[in-house]
């Protein structure tokens, strides 16, 4: 009889070792489940939404779109930015009841899927009202009581406190229906934890960067004495300029208000040690910023827990990693991942480092060049139509300069009558191309390739009148297709037509 086995235990790594992306980027495959602790009073004096009372599970209430906005109504963005937000905003009820199509649909068109966290799944969504692109995240929990979609509209107050605020978020604008929170805000092109997913090494230089945005981020929320509690490579997204702005404020707090009870721990590999006892203070936003970082340029797993997770917070580096990168930057994360939190220098400190002072001034000079280059990028199409009107121009300029030079000379039905034949030269009939039956003597001139009618022959008395036909803005290159259009509308390749306006 064979003896059963019994479950081998799990191996534990020994080792810190790099990040493994086992062939697509799962994100939450690293994320430990959040545990939220306690919940605080929400204070909902300032909400401004039509309808705040009623239970938020009330079937029929819970089937309108109500507006959330902290904001003043003049502070509103969206105030008539589209009959459908307009109706949310102003009067917070959009009516979905008698038609089964959502807000959410009835506004915008769904794209792709861009991410999801704990809390909510983010869609690339295109706005019907202007066309635009934008990122929406919808909760994915439906709100089981006042307490809980309490906690996640104090997230939309977040969002629009930093919004426009330098290296965070833009924020357009949310709304609650069928028990779930929307919120609509600017379409980023990735997360910081799908850059390293892509490019893997990362170069010193970038990193630095990024470390000056996103201590610029945290300014901005320090300076209001508040604390992110999620810094993270998850959180953190990059815009089309590549610059990076912090995201997901869903577990800010007050540092001034805090205490224990309403404080959420965060992602426990960027967690910093004191957090366990229940400190919250801004120097743990440094440690996580400061691991974040390590974890940007060694490329390296954080551990979620265990002793590689306790090491790394007694201030013991893995040397095999952090060789990789230069003193410099190294001497920096160390100081961020400092166990002690009060030896941790503030987001004000680290940004009056040498180098990174160094950055801002280069970056201010390279300002305008920026303007400059973005301003060219914009106007690159219309520059270039208006230079479809400028060869039209020049061309109008040569006829003149032949003009002057007598070189050409142009036959208006004035002239025949002059000369007192403009009779006979009105009946007679058309002779050689070349040989004008006026007596004028005909110049020809061979215009290849780069005269608006593409490469054929032509002659230059055919673009005086051939020219106010052309769509010039489309001759830009030649194609079979342009000239079958020209031939049409300008058939220039018969004699019969030269002559016939050489009569005129
Ligand atoms: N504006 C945006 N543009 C592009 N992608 C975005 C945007 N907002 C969020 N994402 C993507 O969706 C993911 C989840 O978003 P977010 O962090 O806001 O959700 P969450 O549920 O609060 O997450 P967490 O588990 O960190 O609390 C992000 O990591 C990012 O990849
Ligand atoms: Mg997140």
């Amino acid at each position: 009889m064979d003896k059963q086995r019994l479950p081998l235990p799990e191996m534990r790594d020994d080792k810190h070792r790099h990040k493994q992306f086992n062939g697509h980027l799962d994100s939450n495959r690293f994320r430990p489940p959040k545990y939220k602790t306690r919940f605080t009073a929400f204070n909902n004096n300032n909400l401004n939404r039509s309808q705040s009372s009623g239970s938020c599970s009330a079937a029929n209430n819970s089937q309108v779109a109500h507006a959330i906005s902290f904001r003043s109504d003049s502070e509103c963005p969206d105030a008539g930015i589209s009959s459908a937000s307009t109706n949310v905003t102003n009067n917070a009820t959009t009516t979905s009841m008698f038609c089964n199509e959502s807000h959410f649909e009835q506004c915008f068109e769904r794209l792709a899927k861009l991410g999801e966290g704990s809390f909510g799944e983010v869609f690339q969504v295109r706005d019907r009202a202007d066309s635009r692109q934008y990122a929406v995240k919808i909760s994915k929990q439906l709100f089981r009581g006042e307490q809980y979609r309490s906690e996640r509209l104090e997230e939309v107050r977040r969002y629009e406190e930093f919004s426009g605020q330098e290296n965070c978020i833009r924020f357009i604008r949310a709304w609650e229906q069928y028990d779930r929170l929307f919120m609509q805000m600017e379409l980023c092109r990735e997360s910081l934890e799908q850059y390293l997913y892509r490019c893997r090494q990362i170069p010193e230089e970038r990193i630095w960067h990024i470390l000056l945005d996103l201590l610029r981020g945290l300014k901005s929320l320090h300076d209001r004495n508040l604390i992110h509690l999620d810094i993270k490579l998850d959180n953190v997204l990059i815009d089309d300029d590549d610059i990076c702005k912090l995201a997901d404020f869903g577990l800010v707090i007050d540092v001034d208000k805090a205490n224990n009870h309403q404080a959420t721990e965060g992602d426990s590999r960027y967690m910093a040690p004191e957090i366990l006892q229940g400190q919250f203070s801004k120097a743990a936003d440094i440690f996580s910023l400061g691991i974040a970082m390590l974890e940007l340029a060694c490329y390296m797993d954080l551990p979620s827990n265990g002793p590689l997770w306790h090491e790394l917070r007694q201030g013991k580096l893995p040397e095999e990693f952090i060789k990789t990168i230069s003193v410099e930057l190294q001497q920096v994360i160390k100081m961020m991942m400092s166990p002690d939190p009060q030896l941790r220098p503030t987001a004000d400190q680290l940004l009056a480092h040498p180098k990174l002072q160094r950055m801002r001034k280069e970056e201010k000079s390279m300002v305008t060049l920026k303007l400059l280059s973005k301003c060219f990028r914009r106007t690159r199409r219309s520059v270039w139509l208006k230079m479809c009107n400028l060869k039209e121009a020049a061309y109008r300029y040569l006829i003149y300069i032949l003009e002057i030079l007598h070189l050409y000379k142009p036959l208006e039905a004035s002239q025949p009558t002059e000369l007192g034949h403009n009779a006979a030269a009105s009946t007679a009939p058309p002779s050689s191309p070349s040989t004008s039956t006026l007596g004028v003597p005909r110049v020809e001139f061979q215009l290849v390739g780069s005269t608006p009618i593409g490469n054929r022959d032509c002659y230059v008395s055919d673009f005086l009148s051939a020219i106010d036909n052309l769509d010039l803005s489309q001759q830009s290159t030649p194609s079979a297709c342009g000239r079958e259009n020209l031939v049409n509308s300008t058939p220039l390749n018969h004699n019969h037509h030269i002559s016939s306006r050489l009569r005129r």
